[in-house]
């Protein structure tokens, strides 16, 4: 692994992809261990999460489902910014145990807006997975009960990540070289 360049920005190594899946394994093996029995309905939020989705669910030893769902952004009637919806979500999640999987929960305003409209359905359970967090930049408090890496407040790139559309495939995760 070395810097990488990705449109005009420079990238440098940060989690190597081995690192990476030990630690995703970690996750899933707790995740088994607490939620036995209990048919998990996780619910991936695209684009990003999908290939720690993916790699989450191959190492999970117990029965669960998967689903896959965008978040579009429009303008409330009133006053209120932005809102957001859920496009893909057919389940019901009434009495449901939920797990939440994202790549990256930053400023926390997604999962803030998000997970309120999940609880207005009743899951039995609504917990939160995320591979990475930024502690520094965390706006909207979110409680996050699986998580991977707490990571310094810079622009990460790799492993389902992208800078303008690009970098997604990269199996590891780099940090952008600021000022370069
Ligand atoms: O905590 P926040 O500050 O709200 O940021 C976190 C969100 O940002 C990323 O998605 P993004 O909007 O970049 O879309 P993408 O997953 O389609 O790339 C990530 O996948 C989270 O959903
Ligand atoms: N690619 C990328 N998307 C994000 N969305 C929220 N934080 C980040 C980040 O650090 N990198």
């Amino acid at each position: 692994m070395s810097v990488i360049q990705v449109h005009d920005k420079q990238f440098t190594p940060y989690i190597n992809a081995d690192k990476l899946q030990a630690r995703i394994q970690e996750l899933a093996a707790a995740i088994s261990n607490d939620l036995k029995g209990e048919k998990p309905l996780f619910i991936a939020i695209l684009n990003g999460s999908f290939m720690f989705a993916a790699d989450m669910f191959k190492y999970l030893t117990i029965e669960a489902e998967i689903s896959f769902i965008k978040l579009a952004s429009y303008k409330g009637m009133k006053s209120t910014g932005n809102v957001v919806q859920a496009i893909g979500l057919d389940e019901d999640l009434f009495g449901r145990t939920v797990v939440i999987l994202e790549d990256i929960v930053d400023t926390g305003k997604t999962l803030s807006q998000f997970l309120p409209q999940l609880e207005h359905q009743q899951p039995k359970k609504l917990l939160v997975t995320s591979l990475l967090t930024k502690p520094e930049a965390m706006k909207f408090p979110i409680k996050i009960d699986y998580l991977g890496f707490s990571v310094p407040n810079k622009f990460l790139l790799g492993y389902g990540l992208d800078y303008d559309g690009l970098g997604r495939n990269l199996p590891e995760i780099y940090q952008l070289v600021e000022n370069a």
